[in-house]
């Protein structure tokens, strides 16, 4: 068992995948091994996480997800602790681990009740719904049982799943279990690290059950875990040159901070040389905070030998650049008012897909608004199942897709697509996605592939606000500059 932190690289498999995986891991051992293990485990998790607490609520739902929960009850129980069970199946209807689950904990002698109880629990285990949750509404003694744990206001340990959170998606019904723990059996799933999932899952924990790490490379998962980058040191023998030039385009009138917070993030990520071409002609021709930045207009910046980041605070005026851009040879990122041009016009559609045939490196990194109009359906429908949703994307417009937002989504054609658990709600802060583009045009001049230089972009943004001191306010510009205590 394992607590899942942001350096953890791992498969992220959906319902259909662990189905898959545990079909073949029961052929191999003998009947109900898998959910005897699944109960310890949880069991063990529960002393580990409040080793004192003496009054623990088992609340059982009717399929397997149940079933583990009354395996765990049978240790508890055996160590001492005074368990309450309470289960929402039927012994003649159960599914057989369930029901084997509960003859053994009936024939121990422990009482499985059917009604909430009442009174306070130092630990309520959430063993209610698990892979098998349907987006219907919780209705009845489940709802009723889920808003009686989330009223405990005390520890809470979901098993496989927090009651009512989608696995492949990050979805969860409207009543849902607010969890502090959550272990995750056999794979981890997706929906715990995307949309709603890292709000409700709490800190996630993992048990494979056994089975070994090539038994889960057997089935395709639906998702990595992004990996933290690897670092390189520098040659002694290079140069600026060898760290390649980021040119930002964009900056119309009035929002010139966007693309200097780009230029900046690019700069402080290791670019070589930074340009900035400012689409408003009365705009700056130097900053004097950041003289390391170079301005140039639009037309007089040689294309052919730079990284471009186009967009940031471009407004509508970046239309009439984005032609030349997406017809350069060039490495190009693509964020904000490019991403809202592009959606609004075919041709420049075409002009995009168009790169990926020749084999130029080219990111979005839409946010989900963004990302709504560019795939011209609504905002919900993105963030209903935000994986399929970056995969559509990358999928039309040949290019990787960074699909901004918690549990950020890298995705590209023919790749498994990356889940990035650093960050947190701090970045909601305006200017950071400006930020995250400059970043990933660093990552893309030193060389990197699109894929991998988002990956490692994102990673690097995120692991910097959780790194941040809580007692300083994140803002971009620092976080541009690599962090508060950076200037
Ligand atoms: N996979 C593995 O490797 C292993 C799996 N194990 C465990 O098994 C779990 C999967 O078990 P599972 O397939 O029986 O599904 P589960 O989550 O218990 O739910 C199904 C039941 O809930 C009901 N129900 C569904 N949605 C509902 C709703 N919204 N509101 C109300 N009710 C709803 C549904 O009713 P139905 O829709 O059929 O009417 C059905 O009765 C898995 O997560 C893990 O914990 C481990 O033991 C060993 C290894
Ligand atoms: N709640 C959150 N959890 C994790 N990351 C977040 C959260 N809110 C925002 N972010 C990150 O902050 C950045 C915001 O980007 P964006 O919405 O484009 O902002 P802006 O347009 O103001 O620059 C993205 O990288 C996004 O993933
Ligand atoms: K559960």
């Amino acid at each position: 068992m394992q607590l899942i932190t942001p350096s953890f690289h791992h498969p992220l498999h959906g319902v259909e995948q662990t189905r898959q995986l545990e079909h073949a891991l029961a052929q191999t051992l003998p009947a109900h091994t898998l959910m005897q293990r699944a109960g310890l485990t949880v069991a063990r998790l529960a002393l580990a996480i409040t080793p004192h607490a003496q009054r623990i609520w088992i609340a059982c739902g009717p399929g397997n997800n149940g079933g583990d929960g009354l395996e765990a009850a049978w240790h508890l129980q055996q160590w001492g602790k005074h368990c309450v069970v309470t289960w929402l199946g039927d012994a003649g209807h159960a599914p057989a681990d369930s029901a084997a689950a509960h003859q053994k904990l009936t024939e121990a002698g422990v009482l499985i009740q059917t009604k909430a109880p009442s009174g306070h629990f130092d630990l309520c285990i959430d063993a209610l719904l698990g892979i098998g949750t349907s987006p219907r509404e919780p209705q009845g003694p489940m709802a009723d049982w889920i808003r009686l744990i989330n009223a405990q206001g005390g520890p809470v340990l979901s098993v496989d799943l927090p009651s009512g959170l989608h696995a492949d998606t990050g979805q969860t019904t409207r009543l849902s279990v607010q969890a502090s723990h959550t272990l995750s059996l056999l794979t981890l799933k997706p929906g715990l690290f995307t949309a709603q999932g890292r709000d409700t899952a709490g800190a996630i924990w993992f048990d494979a059950l056994g089975a070994e790490t090539h038994t889960l490379g057997t089935v395709k998962p639906l998702a990595r875990l992004n990996a933290r980058p690897l670092v390189h040191t520098r040659q002694h023998a290079s140069h600026k040159g060898s760290y390649g030039d980021v040119a930002v385009i964009g900056g119309a009138a009035g929002m010139t901070g966007a693309a200097l917070l780009a230029a900046s993030a690019a700069l402080h990520a290791g670019a070589g040389r930074v340009f900035v071409g400012l689409l408003d002609d009365d705009a700056l021709k130097v900053d004097a905070q950041q003289p390391e930045l170079m301005f140039r207009s639009f037309r007089s910046l040689d294309l052919s030998s730079m990284t471009l980041v186009c967009g940031c605070g471009g407004g509508p005026v970046i239309q009439t650049v984005l032609h030349k851009v997406l017809t350069s040879q060039s490495p190009v990122v693509i964020d904000a008012d490019a991403l809202n041009e592009i959606a609004k016009d075919s041709t420049l559609q075409a002009t995009l897909s168009a790169r990926r045939g020749q084999k130029l490196a080219t990111v979005l990194t839409p946010h989900p608004l963004e990302a709504a109009r560019l795939l011209a359906i609504s905002t919900h429908q993105i963030q209903g199942d935000r994986l399929a949703a970056a995969q559509a994307m990358a999928q039309r417009f040949g290019c990787t897709v960074v699909l901004k937002g918690s549990g950020t989504v890298i995705a590209c054609p023919e790749q498994t697509p990356v889940i990035n658990i650093t960050g947190n709600a701090r970045l909601a802060s305006a200017g950071t996605g400006d930020v995250l583009a400059g970043m990933v045009g660093a990552q893309l001049a030193a060389g990197h592939t699109a894929f991998d230089a988002a990956c490692r972009a994102v990673y690097q943004h995120g692991h910097l606000a959780d790194t941040w001191s809580p007692e300083l306010a994140l803002t971009a510009k620092q976080l541009a500059n690599g962090g508060p205590s950076c200037g």
